[in-house]
């Protein structure tokens, strides 16, 4: 295998396992601890100049194009994922993190709490829905 390459497939494996040890690490993640991390991530790259409610909207949609390639042309996919492998599912997992995490800086640089607007928003749907008839699953 070419130097370079055995390189890359080395860096990948230490990234790798340093965010398996995020995930156990971190259970149960807050929206502002992400909301931090983000904007301490732009501030020491000096892109906080680039991260403009507009700019951000559109890499947020960007994105979302990226989430939607892995579901194009595969039909209906059951819950769970249950035929998917565990690259497919990974992969799913940073385009799902992609959306969030635009989604979260652009609420942030509009000055905007999306934890407390979300759960204003639950409220509103469940008074806009209210729950007629429960039927047993
Ligand atoms: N100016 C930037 C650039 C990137 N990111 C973060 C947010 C996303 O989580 C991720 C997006 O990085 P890429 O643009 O490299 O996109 P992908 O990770 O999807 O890579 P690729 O498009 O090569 O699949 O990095 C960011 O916050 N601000």
């Amino acid at each position: 295998m070419h130097e370079g390459k055995t390189i890359t497939k080395r860096k990948e494996k230490m990234e790798k396992s340093s965010y398996e040890c995020v995930k156990k690490a971190y259970k149960d993640v807050s929206l502002q601890e992400l909301r931090d991390r983000l904007a301490e991530f732009a501030e020491v790259r000096g892109w906080k100049q680039y991260h403009s409610p507009r700019n951000l909207l559109l890499a947020l949609v960007g994105e979302v194009g990226e989430l939607s390639e892995i579901f194009q042309w595969r039909g209906e996919v059951a819950r769970g994922l249950p035929n998917w492998s565990s690259d497919d599912k990974e992969h799913l997992e940073e385009e799902l993190s992609d959306v969030l995490l635009y989604l979260i800086q652009l609420a942030d640089v509009c000055g905007l709490d999306l934890g407390q607007a979300a759960l204003a928003k639950i409220v509103k749907n469940a008074r806009k829905y209210p729950v007629i008839n429960q039927k047993s699953s």
